[in-house]
């Protein structure tokens, strides 16, 4: 199978956060399970661990089903029953959010972290007009000494509008009088109007047409530039990741598999997996297009899972992989959890080791209460102290 149509290198790279600067989120050891009240437990977040540097735009990719979206949910304290954070510590600037909730947790929002979501239909009121919804949030997260009048209300949201290129006539629209595109804007606009320092921005084009799906990226990618603000986007489409982000996490049954520079992904990937998705996404100005496919399913992530989760469909498996889940380790300029490819290639990293890292040993407390391989059931099975419901 031919490798060479891969997707587009960034065009102009943005800056590279110091890597001595501290993290704005330290997530550790994350597990999330989905516990519907009849039905199977479904380990959805393996595990994770990430760390984000304030300004840094991070790309998380990987198949349907894997667990994008839910660790996006779990990061910015948006799980909703049946999902529950089992177990893990989310840190946003030095501060332990994890288990926040009511006025704590909404006071953290302002200024803190926002989740827009893929479908702006899905997520606006259809009985409210775009002014109720930007009054809607900047009252429910008024600081003492607001007043958020009518005048107010509409003056904020023409500023917000206008920095998703949407005119202020749309105030009082309903979301259905909007384009698919205009109302993934406003979805946008309302995610700015609390200032946040951390967006995931969760398949933000994907109910769009390929026209509006450029025009939402580049206004996504001038707001972060702009604002500086920190960012996830998740997506299927990875060359659109590879064209906004600095760095790319890959995510496989739940876990973190791959995370290295977005410059060096094409090329220099070290997971088996990661590769088999380059294949799967062709450049269209190449002369020949061959695309890969990656054979086989992903794992049932209501089972148990020994060894590598990828190893059913990894044409590098060994025995060593069906036995033991490979630790992230540091690889080429990332980090990536492969046996094989880290015995082969233990060079050592060179330089901005990207912050997601799944410990190597079983030493964390993340694998003390839940173990990635055979014991995770255990826990799964237990009444252990460490389970918290979050809502
Ligand atoms: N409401 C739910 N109830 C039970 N299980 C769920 C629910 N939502 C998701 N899951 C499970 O969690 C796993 C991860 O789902 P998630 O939506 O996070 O994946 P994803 O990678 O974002 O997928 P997609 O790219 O299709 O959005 C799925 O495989 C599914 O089995």
């Amino acid at each position: 199978m031919a490798t060479s149509q891969h997707p587009r290198e960034p065009s102009s790279p943005p800056p590279q956060p110091e890597a001595s600067e501290s993290p704005l989120l330290a997530a550790k050891g994350v597990n999330v399970v989905y516990e519907p009240a009849r039905g199977v437990r479904i380990w959805s977040v393996r595990d994770v661990n990430v760390t984000l540097r304030p300004g840094e735009f991070v790309g998380l990719v990987g198949e349907s089903g894997c667990g994008k979206s839910t660790l996006g949910f779990a990061l910015t304290r948006m799980l909703r029953p049946p999902a529950r954070l089992r177990s893990g510590e989310i840190f946003f600037d030095g501060k332990d959010i994890s288990l926040l909730d009511g006025e704590d947790l909404r006071r953290q929002r302002r200024g803190g972290f926002a989740l827009v979501l893929q479908s702006g239909m899905n997520t606006l009121n259809p009985v409210r007009t775009v002014a109720h919804h930007f009054g809607d949030i900047l009252k429910a997260h008024k600081v003492e000494g607001e007043h958020w009048g009518q005048a107010e209300i509409r003056n904020r949201g023409t500023e917000l509008l206008d920095k998703v290129q949407l005119d202020a006539s749309l105030l009082d629209r309903y979301p259905h009088e909007l384009s698919g595109g205009m109302r993934q804007r406003v979805s946008i606009a309302l995610a700015l109007s609390l200032q946040p320092r951390m967006i995931i921005f969760d398949e933000p084009t994907t109910a769009l047409d390929v026209i509006a799906q450029k025009a939402v990226m580049q206004t996504i990618k001038d707001l972060q530039r702009e604002d500086g603000f920190t960012a996830i986007l998740i997506s299927h489409d990875l060359g659109v990741v590879l064209e906004a982000t600095d760095r790319v996490m890959v995510m496989y049954a739940g876990e973190i598999v791959e995370d290295q520079p977005s410059r060096s992904l094409v090329g220099g990937a070290h997971h088996p997996y990661t590769e088999a998705l380059l294949r799967c996404y062709a450049d269209p100005r190449a002369e020949e297009i061959h695309l890969g496919g990656i054979p086989g399913t992903p794992p049932d992530l209501s089972l148990s899972l020994a060894g590598c989760p990828f190893t059913p469909r990894c044409p590098l498996a060994e025995d060593i992989c069906r036995l033991k889940d490979p630790p992230l380790a540091a690889l080429g300029n990332g980090l990536a959890a492969c046996h094989v490819r880290a015995r082969k290639d233990s060079a050592p990293v060179d330089g901005g080791v990207p912050a997601t890292v799944r410990q190597p040993t079983a030493q964390t407390s993340a694998d003390a209460e839940a173990p990635p391989t055979p014991s995770r059931q255990v826990l799964a099975d237990a009444d252990g102290t460490e389970v918290r419901d979050v809502h």
